[in-house]
């Protein structure tokens, strides 16, 4: 997974991963009115709502990122409805040549993991037949439970090209009440980040780096500098940047020398970005999705006055 997902980084040269979170007050009027007409104001609605929502971002941007990452909660809170939108969301990404990065956020013991594994990134089987259900190229797992229940997703990557996004040091403000715990001598995200590098030993790619990444939130630069010397071959998929108020300068220490390592996430900066001050008057109603490509635009500026300091 890791050298497929470089490779379309370099092509667009740009490291941003659009996070597809989409909620109804995101989602313009008109595309509102359509479902309910058809479906009632139902969680039928809301979640066909939001298939047209993300279609509509996915056209305007995909020739820009190399990849998006559906935030399955948003989908799973409308049940199957929802659930059937998140896959649908994978489907018309892939159809745009995007790697799909499923925010899925699982952690559980090995024999339950290998459900969720197979689900996600593997094969479910119904007698002799064999089945791919969810299809993203990559989900987020919380290593916190140790080895085993890393193991049945390792298996996966291997079989099937896929990779894991590892939770290292999250980005939200109280991370460090656990994360960042002394140890005796080192602190917990420290040993993490050990672990998930030595996990990750067999998946090295043609790259050098690594199918088993680290989730290392913008949030905390001085976190992300001490993980890049500790993991130099892990790829990070780095939260906060946006919304959560991180911004470029906050960045650096999350790339490599050679301007690799690291893939920076944008939700609600660049999905509701036509709701912003900045954009709200801009584009036609039915154009909203435009905003979101300023939006991509301005970000891929921003990161490449980060990524020039390196040359
Ligand atoms: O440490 C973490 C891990 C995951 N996330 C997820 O990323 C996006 C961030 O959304 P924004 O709108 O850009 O803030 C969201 O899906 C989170 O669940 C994270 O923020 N931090």
């Amino acid at each position: 997974m890791i050298d497929r997902l470089i490779e379309k980084i370099k092509e667009k040269e740009s490291p941003i991963v659009v996070g597809l979170d989409p909620r109804l007050s995101f989602v313009p009027e008109w595309i509102k009115e359509e479902c309910y007409g058809e479906y009632g104001k139902t969680p039928k609605a809301a979640a066909e709502a939001f298939l047209k929502f993300n279609m509509e971002i996915i056209d305007a941007t995909y020739d820009l990122v190399p990849a998006v990452k559906p935030q399955i909660a948003m989908y799973e809170q409308y049940g199957a409805h929802g659930i059937e939108a998140y896959i649908k969301t994978i489907e018309y990404s892939k159809k745009k040549s995007l790697i799909v990065i499923g925010d899925i956020k699982r952690g559980d013991i090995a024999s339950t993991a290998e459900a969720y594994s197979h689900g996600h990134i593997g094969r479910v089987g119904v007698e002799e037949m064999e089945f791919e259900i969810y299809k993203e190229d990559a989900i987020t797992i919380n290593p916190y439970l140790g080895f085993d229940s890393i193991e049945p997703f390792l298996a996966d990557c291997s079989r099937y090209d896929k990779g894991l996004f590892l939770l290292v040091k999250t980005s939200n403000p109280n991370s460090g009440e656990i994360q960042n715990l002394d140890i005796g001598g080192e602190l917990l995200y420290e040993r993490i980040g050990q672990l998930v590098s030595k996990w990750g030993k067999g998946l090295i790619g043609a790259s050098g780096y690594n199918s088993i990444g680290a989730v290392v939130g913008a949030t905390h630069p001085e976190e992300a500098k001490k993980l890049r010397k500790i993991m130099p071959n892990t790829y990070f998929l780095v939260p906060g940047y946006g919304a959560q108020g991180a911004t470029a300068a906050d960045l650096a220490g999350c790339f490599n020398k050679d301007g690799l390592g690291a893939i920076i996430n944008s939700s609600r900066g660049i999905i509701a970005a036509h709701k912003s001050k900045e954009y709200e008057n801009k584009f036609s109603k039915k154009d909203f999705a435009l905003a979101s490509r300023e939006a991509v635009i301005k970000m891929k500026q921003d990161l490449q006055n980060v990524l020039r300091t390196f040359v």
